[in-house]
C-alpha cells in the first residue's frame, strides 16, 4: 500500500493503472477510521480492482463555531486499519495542497436540498463537501465512490451532484455500522464521556422506535416523529437538533410515510452532535 500526499503522485499512480485496464474505486474519509470506514473499504476492494482512500480533514465543510480543530487524529493507524482492509493507495495531502491561497471556486447545489435538515444548523457543510468530493473525483477519476448511510443526507447530495455535473462515476451507498448496542459508530463517539456514551443509545432507540411504528402501519410523519422526539426528550443529555421525515431523494419534508421515505435526527449529547436515520423500505 502507498501513501501520497501530492496530487501529482496520486494522478501518476491512477494513470498506470488505468493503462492496465484497471478499474478504480474510491472512499473518501476525514480520517480517524472506525468499521464504519472499514465497511467501505471492503465494499470498494471487493467491485474495484483498485482502491483509494482519501484522508482529508476537510476546513471547507466547517463553520469557524465547530469542531475542526479538535477533531480526532490518528493517522497511524488509518493507515494500518487502510491496509488491513486491502486499500491500495491512501491520499492524505496537506489543507495547502488541496487548497491554494486564492482558492476561490466551490461547487454548490442550489436546491432546498442542502438547506434541509443538517443544512438548518450547518449552512455552508454540504458547499464544503461538494467542493473537497469533486476536487477529489477530479484527483482520483475512480469509475466508483463509496459513501454511507449513517450521512444520509451527504449520500443524497452526492448523487445529484453527480447527475447534475455529469460525473462519469458510480456512487455506492454502505448500511450504516453500528456498536454491539446500536450506536452508529462515528469519530465523533470518541467525544463522549461515559455518561454521554450511554445516553448517545437514545438516537438508535428512536430509529428502532420509529421503524417499529411505521412497519405497526403508521404511515402519518407527524405521528412517527413526535414518539421518536419524546423517547429522545426522556434522556436528560439529550437536546434534539432535528428529527424529521423527508423525501429519500430530493430531502423535500413529507407529511406521508412511504417507500423511499428517509426519517433523519440529529441530537446533541451534551457538546456532541450525534446523528442518525433510517429508510423506510
Ligand atoms: N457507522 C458508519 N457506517 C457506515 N458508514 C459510515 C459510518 N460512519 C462513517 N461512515 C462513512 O464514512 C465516510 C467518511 O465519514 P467520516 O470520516 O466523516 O466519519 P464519521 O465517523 O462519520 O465522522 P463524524 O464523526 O465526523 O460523523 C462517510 O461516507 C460516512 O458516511
Ligand atoms: C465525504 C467527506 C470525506 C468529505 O470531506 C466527509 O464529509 C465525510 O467524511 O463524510
Ligand atoms: N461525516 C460528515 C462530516 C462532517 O460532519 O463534517
Amino acid at each position: 500500500m502507498t501513501v501520497a500526499t501530492k496530487i501529482s503522485e496520486v494522478r501518476q499512480q491512477v494513470k498506470d493503472w488505468k493503462r492496465n485496464g484497471l478499474t478504480v474505486g474510491l472512499v473518501p474519509t476525514m480520517g480517524y477510521l472506525h468499521e464504519g470506514h472499514a465497511s467501505l473499504i471492503k465494499t470498494s476492494v471487493e467491485h474495484c480492482d483498485k482502491t483509494v482512500v482519501s484522508v482529508f480533514l476537510n476546513p471547507t465543510q466547517f463553520a469557524p463555531n465547530e469542531d475542526l480543530e479538535s477533531y480526532p487524529r490518528d493517522f497511524d493507524n488509518d493507515k494500518k486499519l487502510c491496509e488491513e482492509m486491502g486499500a491500495d493507495l491512501v491520499f492524505h495531502p496537506e489543507v495547502s495542497e488541496m487548497y491554494d491561497e486564492d482558492s476561490s471556486t466551490f461547487v454548490e447545489i442550489l436546491s432546498d436540498m442542502p438547506k434541509q435538515l443538517c443544512g438548518k444548523t450547518r449552512p455552508i457543510h454540504f458547499r464544503g463537501v461538494c467542493t473537497v468530493v469533486s476536487k477529489l473525483f477530479n484527483i482520483v477519476t475512480p469509475d466508483k465512490a463509496f459513501f454511507g448511510e449513517k450521512d444520509a443526507q451527504q449520500l443524497a447530495i452526492i448523487r445529484k451532484m453527480v447527475k447534475d455535473m455529469s460525473y462519469g462515476i458510480e456512487i455506492i451507498g454502505c448500511p450504516i455500522v453500528r456498536e454491539s448496542d446500536g450506536l452508529a459508530k462515528s469519530s465523533r463517539n470518541t467525544y463522549l464521556s461515559d455518561e454521554e456514551r450511554k445516553a448517545a443509545l437514545c438516537l438508535s432507540k428512536a430509529v428502532n422506535l420509529g421503524k417499529e411504528i411505521i412497519a405497526n402501519g403508521e404511515k402519518n410523519a407527524e405521528t412517527v416523529i413526535s414518539k421518536m422526539k419524546e423517547l429522545i426528550n426522556n434522556e436528560p443529555l439529550a437536546k434534539i437538533d432535528y428529527v424529521e421525515a423527508v423525501d429519500g431523494v430530493t430531502m423535500n419534508p413529507v407529511k406521508e410515510i412511504k417507500e423511499n421515505t428517509l426519517v433523519a435526527m440529529a441530537v446533541y449529547i451534551g457538546k456532541t452532535r450525534l446523528i442518525d436515520n433510517f429508510s423506510v423500505k
